[in-house]
């Protein structure tokens, strides 16, 4: 399925991050979910349990009708010939939106833009990891990188911006600076949302979801506060509410 990223609801805005390794338990919460949240993310965790054929099983599980778009989450973060590759692997999963890490270089991102424009099948929307949300300013110290999360964010994203990317994963914190440097149509994709009182956990820089799309989020990227929940799709539910 192809994927209309103009946003005409604010459940299109949500997208539900299902991080388990058990293909029963995703299955069940994008089932569960599928018609309340704008879409679904799969990541790491479910890949390096399941693989493709577990990302094709839940979202081959739902009707075609009510199938949401799949963010394909993996962060490739490799050599640029090798970032290709995975990249072309992954088209026939057809995803909506895939991840690389920006500090990845330019020459990874340009390879990685090409890639994904080389096949027939639609072409996913990349989008670029800036500084990590569980991450601080003392972290990038730690990392060698002495400049701050905000600067080291807005550098990023000038450059994958300039190497073809659709859009960036960025904290809620960064938004409003880099909707302003960006402009209008760069896809912000915002991790890091927390409802009011909801657990950070190992998150760092967090919002809430009302204030990180007023700050200029486009979608939101919400793990644990819905599938953590007690009714993950009446959490669901509250947050889309928030949005209206
Ligand atoms: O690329 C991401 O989606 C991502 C980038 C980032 O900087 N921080 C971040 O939390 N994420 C992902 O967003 C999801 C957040 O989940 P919760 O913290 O449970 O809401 C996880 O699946 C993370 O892998």
């Amino acid at each position: 399925m192809t994927f209309d990223a103009s946003i005409g609801s604010a459940a299109q805005r949500v997208f539900v991050s299902i991080d388990t390794p058990e293909i029963e338990a995703a299955r069940g919460l994008a089932e569960r979910l599928a018609g309340i949240v704008g879409g679904v993310k799969l990541g790491l965790e479910f890949f390096v349990g399941q693989g493709p054929a577990g990302i094709r099983a839940v979202m081959g599980g739902m009707a075609a009708e009510v199938r949401p778009p799949l963010f394909l989450d993996l962060k490739l973060h490799d050599i640029p010939n090798t970032v290709a590759a995975a990249v072309r692997a992954m088209l026939p999963l057809q995803p909506a939106f895939l991840t690389i890490h920006t500090s990845g270089g330019p020459a990874m991102m340009r390879a990685a833009v090409e890639a994904a424009s080389m096949t027939d099948l639609p072409r996913p929307r990349l989008l670029g990891v800036t500084v990590l949300t569980s991450l601080d300013d003392d972290d990038l110290v730690s990392v060698g990188q002495g400049v701050s999360v905000l600067d080291q964010a807005r550098r990023l994203a000038e450059l994958a911006q300039s190497c073809g990317l659709d859009g960036i994963i960025c904290s809620p914190a960064e938004v409003a600076a880099l909707r302003a440097d960006r402009g209008p149509d760069f896809v912000l994709m915002v991790p890091g949302i927390r409802p009011t009182g909801a657990p950070v956990g190992d998150q760092k820089r967090v919002m809430t979801p009302r204030d990180a799309v007023d700050q200029g989020a486009d979608f939101l990227v919400i793990g644990r506060p819905i599938t953590q929940a007690a009714d993950p799709a009446a959490a669901a539910r509250a947050i889309v509410k928030e949005l209206l």
